[in-house]
């Protein structure tokens, strides 16, 4: 049985670090502060916020939640944008995707002051990021990777599979990957043979929005799997059930390291965002990165 991957644990005593950070902030007179801004009524997105919101507070953040309704218009919602890249008390900006069609996604993300862009989602961030500047690096696959070399260490060398090519995981994955010095393939639904590529990866980041997809039989033996996927389904009881991208009961059986979802990658991703937004607040406050802060120079 493959070894469970606690993402649960690790974004608890990450969050411990950060509130360190934080009260050594207050001491100096600084709270960080992180405005989330949800437009419309998706039911998943509003527990994340709240999740978000919860334990921004207990790191000793302030939580700022603007809910909007599902009506209100791209003028509007950039006015806002606007205030909060101007207002003193919030270091970081995150506008909570996907957005109504009604609104165009990549004019909002432009919109944020790249400095206060805690998502990484940002064109200026992305390119500091490509080219192994010091851009913030997306939350879902900084704690992808924080997972990953807690299990393994050096990461260097290893055959890695990207499953999904997303602004938001894919992409910035595979180019965090490369920049520890793995050999990366990134697949994506035109990919041939897809089991195949899987079965030769050393580690395996499925983020394909599709449950339980990847089975234990895909899985190279001894794998380290890291299941991105949440997705809610509906069970005989009425009941929503979380379940990956990645059929666990068979996964575990071959894989060597996977994590669980729940309990896996989705605490690691607020944890991040919180760590951005402390890098955020040390950077806008021109005050040192701690060394155990990951970035990329
Ligand atoms: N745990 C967390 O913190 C987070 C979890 N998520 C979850 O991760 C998953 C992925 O999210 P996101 O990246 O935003 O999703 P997107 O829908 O934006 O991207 C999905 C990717 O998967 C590929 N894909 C879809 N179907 C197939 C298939 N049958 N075979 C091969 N490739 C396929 C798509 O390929 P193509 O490009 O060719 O269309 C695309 O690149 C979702 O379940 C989401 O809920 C997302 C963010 C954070
Ligand atoms: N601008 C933007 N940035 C994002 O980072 C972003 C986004 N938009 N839109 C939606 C996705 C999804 N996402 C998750 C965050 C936390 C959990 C999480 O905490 N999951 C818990 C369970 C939560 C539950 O029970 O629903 C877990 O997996 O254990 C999941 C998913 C961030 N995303």
């Amino acid at each position: 049985m493959a070894q469970l991957i606690d993402g649960k644990a690790f974004a608890a005593s990450l969050r411990n670090d950060i509130a360190e950070e934080v009260a050594k902030l207050h001491q100096q007179g600084i709270t960080p502060g992180l405005a989330v801004i949800l437009v419309g009524e998706d039911p998943a997105s509003q527990v994340y916020v709240r999740n978000k919101g919860k334990q921004t507070i207990e790191v000793g953040m302030s939580s700022f939640v603007h809910k909007l309704p599902e009506s209100t218009s791209q003028t509007d919602l950039l006015a806002l944008i606007n205030k909060l890249n101007n207002d003193n008390s919030v270091q970081g900006i995150l506008v909570q995707i996907p957005l109504p069609d009604h609104i165009d996604a990549d004019t909002v993300i432009n919109a944020i002051d790249p400095r206060k862009d805690v998502d990484g989602f940002h064109p200026v961030n992305v390119g500091r990021f490509s080219t192994g500047g010091n851009g913030t690096i997306p939350c879902t696959p900084l704690g992808c990777l924080m997972l990953l070399k807690d299990q393994l260490g050096d990461l260097s060398g290893a055959r890695a599979l990207v499953l999904g090519r997303s602004n938001i995981v894919g992409k910035p994955m595979s180019t965090l990957l490369l920049n520890e010095n793995c050999t990366v393939t990134t697949a994506h639904s035109r990919t041939k043979d897809l089991q195949e590529e899987c079965r030769r990866a050393d580690i395996l980041i499925v983020a394909v929005g599709r449950p339980e997809m990847v089975k234990g039989s895909w899985i190279k033996p001894g794998a380290t799997v890291i299941d991105v996927g949440i997705n809610r389904i509906e069970q005989d009881s009425g009941k929503a059930r979380l379940v990956g991208d990645v059929q666990f009961s068979s996964a575990a059986e071959v894989a060597g390291a996977i994590t669980p979802v729940p309990g896996g990658v989705g605490p690691m991703t607020i944890a991040c965002l919180l760590l951005n937004t402390l890098t955020a607040a040390l950077r806008q406050n021109d005050l040192p990165i701690p060394t155990w802060i990951p970035t990329q120079n």
